[in-house]
């Protein structure tokens, strides 16, 4: 992390210590290269950039550490082996994509660090002379793969069994893990079976790196598939390799409530990172206004989640390195940067 000596068991304990106890994650990932002129209309999604337009992917990360993200997410969420290989890219290729998209998150966390050194941000708000930087790797679930927006579903049928989900994700989550990344980010979790697959993975394949569960929901009570949010809280927590677990992309008027369910179940950091509250059309891979509930500006809510027990707050899809500045500022969190217009 940032250059210090860890050992992998205290990367969170020693960020949350290091931030004063609440640290920031960054936004959307694959919505801001969006903003920044990417076209994901692919079933690589986000992770078509790894090919196309990696400067682009360094760009957005650099402007969420700016924005005053204590940890960056990789853009792997929607990057695997078999969707790689799908696209006629060998094997060996697709592996060395998963680890570009660890490489290009460090790299940007080392332009930051080394400007923050040279007091490049002087001036411009103040420069963040100890501003603690985590990396974790995305790790979306089968449902993202399948690009047709079935990780807001997670229904995957009863063929897909714990050891096809297994096996689906085995390699990358060893291929990210020995990638240079501090943690491996679980995220968009629609199911219980599909936690139990990693929470399973970490332990069997002797992973070295800690982790974090993040599930979503679309009622505010359970997870997206109806399985119990309870039950799902419940099998990261028996993990001692996950130090984080929480709810992203889910819209922000469910997430008090979750957080006092997640709450009633485990004593690790709580994580939250939701969405702008619009809804993910698979089909046209856009976002759309939701209808009936209104979704507004939720920063004025962050203090309040805050209280409520969550310790690690950042976006997910249709945030941006403003909504992060922002919470930057809510959460008193002092490092993030004015722009420069
Ligand atoms: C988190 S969703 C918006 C990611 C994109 C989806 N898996 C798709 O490919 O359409
Ligand atoms: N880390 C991913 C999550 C998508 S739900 C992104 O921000 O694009
Ligand atoms: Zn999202």
């Amino acid at each position: 992390m940032g250059g210090t000596t860890t050992s992998s068991a205290d990367v969170m304990s020693d960020l949350l210590r290091e931030c004063g106890g609440c640290a920031v994650i960054d936004g959307g990932l694959a919505t801001e290269l969006e903003r920044n002129g990417a076209d994901l209309n692919d079933p690589l999604w986000s992770a078509k950039c790894l090919i196309s337009s990696p400067h682009l992917i360094r760009k957005v990360h650099l402007d969420y550490l700016e924005a005053g993200a204590n940890i960056l997410i990789t853009a792997s969420y929607q990057a695997t082996i078999q969707g790689f290989e799908s696209k006629g890219i060998s094997r060996e290729e697709s592996e060395n994509l998963l680890r570009k998209s660890a490489e290009i998150a460090c790299e940007a966390r080392d332009i930051f660090l080394e400007r923050c050194t040279k007091g490049c941000y002087s001036g411009t708000g103040g420069a963040p002379k100890n501003h603690p930087v985590l990396v974790a790797a995305s790790i979306g679930s089968y449902g993202a793969y399948l690009a047709d927006g079935s990780e807001y579903s997670g229904e995957y049928g009863e063929a897909v069994t714990l050891a096809i989900l297994k096996d689906f994700h085995r390699r990358r989550v060893q291929v990210l893990a020995e990638s240079g990344v501090d943690i491996i980010a679980f995220e968009t979790i629609p199911n219980k079976i599909e936690a139990q697959a990693y929470i399973e993975l970490l332990e069997e394949n002797d992973i070295k790196i800690p982790a974090w569960l993040s599930f979503n929901s679309k009622d505010g009570v359970n997870v997206v598939s109806g399985d119990s949010l309870h039950e799902c809280a419940l099998i990261a927590e028996s993990c001692n390799k996950v130090v984080a677990v929480g709810i992203n992309c889910t819209p922000p008027r469910f997430i008090h409530g979750l957080i006092t369910s997640v709450q009633k179940v485990t004593s690790k950091p709580i994580i939250i990172y939701p969405n702008s509250g619009e809804t993910y059309d698979a089909d046209r891979k856009e976002w759309v206004e939701s209808t009936g509930v209104p979704d507004e500006d939720f920063v004025p809510y962050v203090s309040k989640w805050r209280e409520a027990g969550a310790s690690l707050i950042g976006g997910c899809c249709r945030t941006t390195p403003n909504t992060i500045r922002a919470i930057s500022r809510a959460l008193n969190i002092t490092s993030a940067i004015k722009p420069q217009n």
